[in-house]
């Protein structure tokens, strides 16, 4: 079922590439299972006319092919001489699509990496240093209705968790009561529909053509593995990125204006790149939480974690750390990755120690058994459900004070 829906999306991406005629400017096209074309074309940044020209082609032509419902293209400019970067540009079409029925201009965005400053041991960030090419706080920007607030999962590097404590921070808050979704956006590997045993589920589509996100353990779920196909490659550049999440966000029932989701917590992919930094920038974040390991590699990578979102103006509400120790039978702790690196970390970033985690097997046999750990009942799921509780509060004390201030000196 699945391999038969997989191949008539790649029949459609293969129409749409020769109704093209096979440019070599066209990078990429994935469509999804309800008839949405993302394309991705290269295009001259000194141009923008010709841009323009190559995207309403592209559009055009897509959108007349029978299976095709909604056409997104994504420009990537090719490396302006001298400059040593490129410019990127991305854009819904305006007849299919749109941010809740709004029609979105085309973006120029510098190379989000250009402006990113390693932040060394002891260095630290003045404002203006800070403030240098930054877009609007992200408070700023419009919020989407249907949901109330958003809160990113992050961590520099990967591997260290952070799929595993987005998962049971939603499960424990949806356990406790609240309205949660969870948008898987590791792109790297979306691991969240094997934790919530929804690896077979597909969303479905509404009458408004929106995506049902899919209902698990009392929560909604969307992962950017539907978006795309797991055997065809694709570069996933920031660009391409915000436009699948642009749509998991903006084109799904996530929530409604008089019932909306009381948090959308959603699980970036690794790292610190373009990708991540597009998600800061252009999604109406609340805060973020910054997962880690306590060993010294892995804290210098939170410091980066924490200086994106900084520059960024997204409020990092604390530090998790996870595998933080290994109990033995005897209840003997083995710091297998360092101790106390997490709680090091936060206090020099002046941030909250929001939990640390312990390595269990309970977490882990969950996790590949698709019932998050936070679900059952034991030292696991209490552990989430403190994680849970620091983070409602500290979301609250945000409308309420302000943000901690992040400062980068030992
Ligand atoms: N506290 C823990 N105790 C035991 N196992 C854990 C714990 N946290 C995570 N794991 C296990 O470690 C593995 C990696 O976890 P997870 O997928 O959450 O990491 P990640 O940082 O999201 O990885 P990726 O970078 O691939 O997205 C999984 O098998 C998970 O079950």
């Amino acid at each position: 079922m699945f391999g038969s829906r997989q191949k008539s999306r790649e029949k459609l991406a293969a129409a749409v590439r020769s109704a093209l005629g096979s440019p070599e400017w066209l990078e990429s096209v994935t469509v999804g299972d309800d008839g949405r074309a993302i394309l991705v074309i290269r295009a001259d940044s000194g141009d923008a006319a010709g841009a323009e020209a190559r995207r309403i082609e592209a559009e055009n032509a897509a959108s007349r092919l029978a299976g095709i419902e909604k056409v997104t293209t994504v420009l990537t400019a090719e490396k302006a001489p001298g400059t040593g970067h490129s410019h990127t540009h991305s854009r819904t079409n305006p007849d299919t699509s749109g941010q809740n029925g709004t029609k979105p201009d085309i973006q120029m965005t510098p190379s989000p990496t250009a402006g990113l400053r390693r932040v060394t041991k002891g260095a630290r960030l003045s404002d203006e240093a800070m403030n240098q090419g930054a877009p609007p706080p992200a408070t700023a920007m419009r919020p989407i209705p249907g949901i109330a607030r958003i809160l990113v999962v992050a961590s520099a590097k990967g591997g260290v968790g952070k799929s595993t404590v987005a998962v049971n921070l939603a499960a424990a808050m949806a356990k406790a009561g609240m309205k949660v979704g969870l948008l898987d956006a590791d792109i790297y590997g979306p691991s969240i529909p094997t934790m919530l045993g929804t690896v077979n589920a597909e969303p479905g589509t509404s009458p408004a053509k929106k995506l049902i996100p899919v209902e698990a353990h009392g929560m909604k779920t969307l992962s950017i593995g539907y978006l795309s196909d797991p055997d065809a490659p694709m570069i996933w550049r920031g660009p391409i990125v915000m436009s699948a999440i642009t749509q998991l966000l903006n084109d799904a029932e996530w929530g409604t204006k008089e019932d909306p989701l009381d948090l959308l917590i959603i699980d970036t992919p690794p790292g610190t790149g373009d990708a991540q930094l597009a998600i800061a920038q252009k999604v109406p974040v609340t805060a973020a939480i910054i997962v880690t390991t306590p060993q010294e590699v892995a804290l210098a990578d939170v410091r980066r974690g924490a200086a994106m979102f900084a520059k960024t103006h997204v409020p990092v509400i604390g530090i998790a750390e996870t595998m933080s120790w290994f109990e033995d039978p005897a209840g003997n702790r083995h710091y297998l990755m360092g101790e106390g690196g997490g709680a090091k970390m936060a206090k020099a970033l002046g941030l909250p120690l929001l939990a640390e985690i312990p390595m269990l097997q309970a977490i882990r046999e969950a996790g590949d058994a698709g019932t998050p750990a936070a679900l059952t009942k034991g030292p696991a799921a209490d552990v989430f459900l403190k994680l849970a509780r620091s983070v409602a509060i500290a979301l609250d004390e945000l409308v309420t004070k302000p943000a901690p201030e992040i400062v980068f000196e030992e």
